[in-house]
């Protein structure tokens, strides 16, 4: 293709006023795009907010029934709920995810009660629950089984599912989970029920934050590079993603998202799926420090990060900074 030269051609030209810029955005973000992750407590009227996320708040099930209210007013369509399960019901291994009265479930009831348009994202791992703060079983030599978790995973994920979850998102990278859940929701009666899969979730320094929101950070012994991605491998990224797609995954997840636009976009291109992308605690946080530190602007910062989450292909975004976004967005 040939196209013109300079100064036939000037690409200034339509950014020189802002209602031509509007015009040619390749890329717009609306509220509709935004998933509300949102941390639940025991108790009643209680709000604690969280020392490492300034603006961010563990609710009891009550308030939590009152942020879905505020998602629907903000036109944001889903919310991911995360426990902080009392330190009392975290054991060896972390049955209290059984529990059909336990956090998470409670919580689900009371968003489906009080605004039961607004989809319900579960999380499905082990680590809120588990003693030792991993994702799944650890043997002796604390390796993380694979499919002994898998195995219960997929019993956490029914009684996330019977409880009225909508969207059942496994983030525990076992191998061979999507495929044994997905089997048991439709068996269960649950066929539109869907999987996101966290199908790329990287071993990161980005999760400080939301380990002291949830309550394991202080457990957590080693780490958990035995099940979750080297943040240097891109081919490897998409073959999770093909493994999970084969096996029943509805859509797909890469986390953190700012660091791995790379392996978004990658994703997106190679399976035209739909890809979502998790802007983690410590990217919240690393917003929310520059901000205190007067180095950069809130507003401006929320915005070009989801923008540039869309531009790299994504469906939609997780993020704390949703309710602020939606605002912004709203205007
Ligand atoms: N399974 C959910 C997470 O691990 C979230 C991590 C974060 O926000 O840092
Ligand atoms: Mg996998």
């Amino acid at each position: 293709m040939s196209q013109a030269a300079f100064p036939a051609l000037r690409l200034r030209r339509t950014r020189a006023a802002a209602w031509s810029r509007r015009l040619h955005a390749e890329t717009v973000v609306t509220p509709a795009d935004l998933i509300w992750p949102l941390f639940i407590v025991e108790g009643t009227g209680v709000e604690e907010p969280i020392a490492t996320m300034p603006g961010v708040s563990r609710w009891s099930v009550d308030l939590i029934a009152k942020r879905a209210l505020e998602a629907r007013a903000l036109g944001i369509p889903a919310i991911a709920l995360f426990p902080n399960t009392p330190a009392g019901l975290r054991t060896e291994d972390g049955r209290e995810a059984l529990n059909p009265d336990n956090l998470m479930c409670r919580a689900i009831r009371a968003i489906k009660d009080a605004a039961p348009e607004i989809g319900v994202l579960t999380d499905v791992a082990l680590d809120p629950y588990t003693a030792h703060g991993h994702d799944g079983l650890v043997d002796a030599a604390g390796y993380v089984l694979n499919d002994a978790t898998k195995a219960v995973l997929v019993d956490q994920a029914l009684n996330q599912a019977r409880a009225g979850a909508d969207i059942i998102a496994p983030s525990d990278m076992m191998d061979g989970r999507v495929t044994a859940i997905r089997a048991a929701l439709e068996a269960d009666g649950h066929v539109n029920v869907q999987i996101m899969a966290y199908a790329a979730k990287y071993a990161s320094a980005f999760y400080g934050p939301f380990r002291d929101a949830v309550g394991s950070r202080g457990r957590l012994s080693g780490d958990k590079k035995s099940y979750q991605m080297d943040p240097g491998n891109g081919d490897e990224a998409l073959r999770e993603v093909a493994l999970d797609l084969a096996e029943g995954a509805d859509s797909v997840m890469v986390k953190p998202g700012l660091a791995y636009l790379d392996i978004i976009w990658r994703v997106k291109q190679a399976f035209q799926v739909p890809v979502f992308a998790y802007q983690v605690s410590g990217e919240y946080a690393m917003i929310e420090a520059a901000v205190a530190a007067g180095a950069g602007d809130r507003d401006a910062l929320v915005l070009e990060t989801m923008t540039a989450f869309k531009r790299a292909g994504c469906a939609g975004v997780l993020s704390y900074h949703a309710p602020h976004a939606a605002r912004l967005l709203g205007r």
